[in-house]
């Protein structure tokens, strides 16, 4: 396009335009039309973000490859699309994950989206009227709203965790050096290894990790790779991502082919979910894609913030020590005793995690703000206002979760800094609307008690367990060298809490605390 073309476009695209229709889309300038945005995006759309909040703090549109997506960049705007579900809907993406991620047949995704009255028959009663897909949701909300059935998912992790835990059965694939005193460990490892392990077993019962016993670093490679699927790379370039999910998938087919008597030991939602996706009309290779993003949520989630909680801790020796005056009492109770029993051990965090450790509490509500960099998506399914300014029909809107996160309005001064003591001070900040740590409306996290217990529950186990060292990268224990702080990586998509930069570790010496 000749230069005085591209100059008058502009001008009118994003200085008349605006003023002749200040209420419909506003959109954040750009050079290439229809491409618009798309390499700032792709390279760092948090950056991408935070520059559209600045240039346009109430509205803000993005264009993607002739895509719009406009950003809700006020509480209001989060509110508005959480209350009217029906308007700001998740269902395209599910569609989405039913494609890209789960690889659901093209033949038999549209039984997911049969009602009852398309002939969809649950085997559970449906007084709503569900679809297919619908009630898988509601089945998975159940397993972790209903008390009892949370509580049985509980205690099983948080007992694999503390025996996992130990000093003589820490995962030789964490434990990098080990001499009779110390052993050096990857932080990455020592969370994935637990807590992966210790849930995986608690889900699904033990069949599954006998089938694949590497599932823990399987599900690794294929988190550090999803963004190659999410971003829908050509077959070649997924492959370092489709590979592991592929391989998962096969994993989860296999358990499902068993009968479910020689699959014993998992929460209800494994069985419910298949037996009546079966019912429908899935395949099982269908429902073991399905299931496998349910997996991949269930997993990598809680490992990751237990690693930034535990990287930030350990750079504040002050805050460890007080964290450890606060648990005390639970730990002098029993609840650091290995053998102690998974109910017995649900009992005694539930009280004191809740209720008696806000430093705790503080620091991990703190690592949650400081390291979410995924973003709620939604489409409008019909054409509407948000905050006065219309929106069209099949617009994509976004909700970053970084943008509100780092809003000063929202958690006062430095939002930048990480503050130990920021959600101790001031314990309503977990119910502002800027709090995007466990999403919210259609999409809030339906594993969001159970991932905060076992985070603080594993922490608190490290803590008390041992005397931890994090080795810079000038020092080498047992001839492994340490690295430096990781970086957030805050380009990369994630569902929630973002991953460390270029694989980025910390590296820590491990002592038993005399206690
Ligand atoms: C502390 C750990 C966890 C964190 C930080 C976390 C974070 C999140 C976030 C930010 C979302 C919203 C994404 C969006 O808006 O699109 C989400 C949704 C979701 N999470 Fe979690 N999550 C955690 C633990 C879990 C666990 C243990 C499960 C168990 C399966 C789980 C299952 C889900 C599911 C299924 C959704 C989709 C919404 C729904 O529940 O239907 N999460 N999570």
């Amino acid at each position: 396009m000749p230069l005085f073309l591209l100059l008058a476009w502009r001008i009118w695209a994003f200085t008349i335009r605006p003023r002749l229709y200040p209420h419909r889309l506003q959109y954040l300038p750009y050079w290439i039309p229809y491409l618009g945005h798309v390499i700032p995006f792709f390279r760092n759309s948090n950056r991408l973000y935070f520059q559209a909040k600045k240039f346009s703090p109430q509205h803000c549109t993005l264009r993607i490859a002739g895509q719009d997506i406009v950003l809700a960049t006020t509480a209001a705007q989060i509110s508005t699309i959480d209350k009217e579900r029906r308007i700001f809907s998740f269902e395209d993406f599910m569609n989405l994950v039913y494609d890209d991620m789960a690889k659901v047949s093209p033949k038999n995704k549209p039984l997911l989206w049969r009602t009852p009255a398309q002939g969809y028959v649950s085997i559970f009663p449906n007084p709503k009227q569900l679809t297919c897909a619908h009630t898988g949701v509601e089945l998975l909300h159940k397993q972790f709203h209903r008390p009892d059935m949370l509580r049985q998912f509980l205690d099983s992790s948080l007992a694999g965790f503390s025996q996992a835990l130990q000093w003589n059965t820490l995962y030789t694939t964490s434990v990098l050096g080990s001499s009779p005193e110390h052993k050096v460990v990857s932080l990455r490892s020592l969370c994935r290894d637990a807590i992966v392990d210790a849930q995986v077993d608690s889900f699904f019962g033990t069949r599954l990790l006998e089938l694949e016993p590497n599932l823990r670093v399987i599900l690794s490679d294929w988190d550090t790779q999803s963004w190659r699927v999410i971003y829908q790379l050509p077959s070649a370039l997924a492959k370092p991502a489709t590979q592991p999910r592929d391989r998962l998938v096969d994993v989860l087919a296999q358990y499902y082919s068993l009968p479910a008597i020689n699959r014993p030991g998992s929460v209800a939602f494994v069985n419910e979910l298949y037996d009546d996706y079966k019912q429908a009309g899935l395949s099982t290779r269908d429902i073991a894609g399905i299931v496998f993003t349910i997996l991949s949520g269930l997993s990598i989630n809680p490992t990751m913030l237990a690693f930034w909680m535990l990287a930030h801790l350990l750079n504040n020796p002050t805050v460890i020590d007080q964290i450890r005056e606060e648990i005390a009492p639970a730990m002098r109770a029993g609840v650091s005793n290995p053998e102690l029993n998974g109910a017995s051990l649900y009992e005694l965090t539930k009280h004191w995690l809740s209720s008696q450790c806000s430093l705790l509490n503080s620091v991990f509500y703190e690592t949650l703000r400081y390291t979410s960099t995924g973003s709620s998506i939604r489409k409008t399914t019909q054409a509407t206002t948000l905050d006065g300014y219309g929106i069209p029909k099949g617009t994509i809107i976004a909700i970053p979760q970084r943008l509100h996160m780092m809003s000063e309005e929202a958690f006062g001064l430095n939002p930048s800094t990480f503050d130990y003591y920021r959600f101790q001070r001031d314990k309503s900040l977990t119910h502002k609307t800027e709090f995007r740590g466990f999403g919210g409306g259609t999409t809030l996290c339906s594993g969001r008690t159970a991932g905060r217990h076992m985070v603080l529950a594993f922490v608190a186990f490290v803590l008390w367990r041992y005397d931890i060292e994090a080795l810079g990268p000038s020092q080498k224990v047992l001839g492994i060298r340490g690295k430096p702080f990781p970086q957030l990586d805050e380009a990369t998509p994630s569902l929630g809490p973002g991953r460390p930069l270029d694989g980025g570790d910390l590296i820590l010496k491990l002592t038993q605390r005399k206690v």
